[in-house]
């Protein structure tokens, strides 16, 4: 590939406001194993991108080759559309959590993990730790001792550490693997502050419903490839939704459905189902009340990206969460 003047890649060059954008990025491991193959992302700016996949497809590598920790194999990528060098500085990361001090409080370990750093300031260390323990809504925790700390307000105090300058790009390796349920959430909810705040926010996950919930963009890896990516509406409405009816005549039902002209009209002893297509719900509804099909239940079922990632991939995920 060629590198043209004053831009970052010599191909398919990247949108002005994207925050990540990767162009055949690839990590082969000694012994040959590729961890991520080729891998195109573009990640714009003011998302919330869950990279999703199962363990082992890749994600922590990537993250790893993103955040310049280990050398790429193949391949390019900015952040903010800058150079590596240039980008780290607005580039707050958790990857493998910092290790904290179990007998110091928060902020004291917030002191002594900002003092690690060559290019933080000194002078401004009280202001910055204080600001980003009131981000991660542990302001009047800050002189409790971590290891009094819960397992959410540990992980948020993890966040506050990657917080310390002002970010507009923030990487998260699983933040809420290992986790209990109050922590997931606490996390989760925090994740949708920081991003409602303006700072784009990466996070990889190998839940789907986590992704679901928490993100507007996802891309999704199978053993170290690229399957799909965009905004979650995009990549769940590439598979269509059906509409179920509840029935004690599902026969009379199948009837009206396919006169209706829905496609792929399924009975079972209780329950039809079909392809919606373009019709309105309520006017399928009107057609079986009139054709005298008495209708106990009728619902919608729109593809989840667990349907999207079984479709592309013919692998089962981990759906809790
Ligand atoms: N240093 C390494 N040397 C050799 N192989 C590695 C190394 N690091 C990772 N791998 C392999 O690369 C593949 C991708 O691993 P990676 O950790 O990136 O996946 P992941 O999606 O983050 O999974 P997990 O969530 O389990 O960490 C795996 O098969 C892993 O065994």
């Amino acid at each position: 590939m060629t590198r043209e003047a004053g831009a970052p890649f010599g191909a398919a060059p990247p949108s002005a406001g994207a925050a990540i954008v990767t162009r055949g990025l690839t990590k082969r491991f000694r012994g040959g194993q590729v961890a991520v193959d080729s891998l195109d992302l573009d990640v714009p700016r003011g998302s919330v991108y869950g990279f999703l996949g199962p363990n082992g497809s890749g994600k922590t590598t990537t993250i790893r080759m993103l955040l310049g920790l280990v050398a790429p194999t193949a391949g390019e990528h900015t952040l903010l559309g800058l150079p590596l060098a240039g980008a780290l500085p607005r580039v707050g990361a958790l990857v493998e959590g910092p290790a904290f001090y179990p007998y110091l409080s928060g902020e004291a370990n917030l002191r002594r993990f900002d003092a690690a750093d060559p290019t933080a300031s000194g002078a401004t260390v009280r202001r910055r730790v204080g600001e980003a323990l009131d981000r991660v809504g542990l302001g009047a925790a800050a002189g409790k001792r971590y290891r009094n700390y819960s397992l959410g307000m540990r992980q948020r105090l993890a966040i506050a550490a990657a917080l310390l300058g002002p970010r507009e790009l923030l990487v998260l390796d699983e933040p809420t693997n290992g986790l209990d349920p109050q922590g997931t959430r606490e996390v989760r909810a925090l994740v949708k502050e920081i991003a409602a705040d303006g700072t784009t926010v990466f996070v990889s996950s190998h839940l789907l419903a986590e992704v679901e919930q928490m993100c507007t963009h996802a891309a999704i890896m199978s053993t170290g490839r690229l399957v799909a990516q965009g905004t979650i509406a995009s990549l769940s409405g590439g598979q269509v939704s059906r509409v179920r009816i509840e029935t004690p005549d599902p026969a009379g039902a199948a009837r009206v459905l396919a006169a209706l002209g829905l496609a792929d009209v399924r009975a079972t002893d209780a329950e039809v189902t079909a392809e919606l297509g373009g019709h309105a719900p309520e006017r399928v509804n009107a057609a079986l009340v009139g054709e005298g099909v008495a209708v106990r239940g009728l619902s919608v079922v729109r593809p989840s990206l667990e349907d999207v990632f079984v479709g592309l991939t013919g692998e089962g995920f981990d759906v809790d969460g």
